[in-house]
């Protein structure tokens, strides 16, 4: 559905993006994820078509995005920072909204009244920033987009309306396989929502993976043997980490379940436990040198 190419994109002579390529299927969430000043304000809007790269092409359904009515018609990004006409009211705001956007649903627009509860005849600059940034959502979701593209959208937002969003947000993509690329600098803010993640490093990416593969891939062994620890334990694994403490081996590796589970208990050890691993801990041990360099992305 969304397919980036080879993104170049400087500002005063400055590269922003080197070389950005990624693709998002449709009816999935993409979690863009970077550190501030990475780049991905600059990539969401050159993937939203606000900005035109200087190298590289960025398709939706196979069709170039730049001064792409059509394609700008399916797609609503909500930016990081929020911009209303001055004076409007929510009201006003969604007839604007209604002539934009061909998919508006009037009946969602008046449903999710009841979910955000702010009177629609008032001044939206009048409201509290998180009101403003709910107004947003209110808006872009009545709007009926195949594509979202958010911002650091959730910002603002106390943790009742950060549940309440995310599940309006899964519940799109589940009924009617909206597309959505979301951003952040926190991982742990959206783990629970993605299910491919990518990883923005001063205009690069340094990886991109899919969550599931991920947590099924990557283990950690806690082990303990009568005797010394056998020497050979690890010489067949993709041994991704390993740590002494005092006769317990504590150690992350990289493979099958059960294949990882049947060559440890070959060596008959007297503590064995597999334990849940974080995502932050997988990406950190899978990224190796890189990972000190994503290590405050994620934290
Ligand atoms: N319009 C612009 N003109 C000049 N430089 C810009 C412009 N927009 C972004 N930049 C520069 O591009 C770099 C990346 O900025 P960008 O906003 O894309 O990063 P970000 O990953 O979204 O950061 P943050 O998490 O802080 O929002 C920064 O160095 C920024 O100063």
């Amino acid at each position: 559905m969304i397919d980036v190419k080879n993104i170049h994109k400087q500002f005063d002579r400055q590269a922003i993006l080197n070389g950005v390529s990624l693709s998002v299927k449709k009816g999935s969430i993409y979690g863009l994820l970077g550190s501030n000043g990475a780049g991905k304000t600059t990539l969401l809007n050159t993937i939203s078509g606000v900005y035109r790269q200087d190298k590289g092409n960025v398709f939706i359904d196979q069709q170039p995005v730049f001064e792409n009515l059509e394609i700008k018609e399916k797609m609503v990004f909500i930016p990081d920072t929020l911009y209303f006409f001055p004076q409007y009211t929510i009201d006003q705001t969604a007839s604007f909204y209604k002539n934009m956007y061909s998919g508006w649903n009037e009946e969602r627009y008046v449903a999710l009244r009841e979910v955000f509860g702010i009177d629609t005849s008032k001044k939206i600059h009048k409201l509290s920033k998180g009101m403003q940034r709910q107004v947003s959502f209110w808006l872009s979701l009545s709007a009926m987009p195949d594509i979202l593209i958010l911002d650091e959208p959730f910002d603002g937002l106390d943790p009742v309306m950060r549940k309440k969003i995310k599940n309006l947000l899964v519940q799109d993509v589940a009924e009617r396989e909206m597309t959505i690329m979301i951003s952040s600098h926190n991982l742990r803010e959206v783990e629970d929502l993605c299910d491919h993640i990518g990883i923005l490093h001063k205009g690069n990416l340094l990886l991109e993976k899919d969550i599931d593969d991920l947590k099924s891939d990557v283990h950690k062994v806690q082990l303990a043997f009568k005797h010394d620890t056998p020497s050979s334990l690890f010489s067949s694994m993709q041994l991704l980490y390993k740590e002494e403490r005092g006769s317990v081996t504590l150690a992350i590796v990289r493979g099958d379940y059960d294949e990882v589970t049947a060559h440890f208990q070959n060596y008959d050890p007297v503590i064995y436990d597999i334990l849940p691993l974080t995502l932050e801990e997988i990406f950190i041990y899978e990224m190796g040198d890189a990972g000190y360099a994503i290590k405050n992305i994620l934290v």
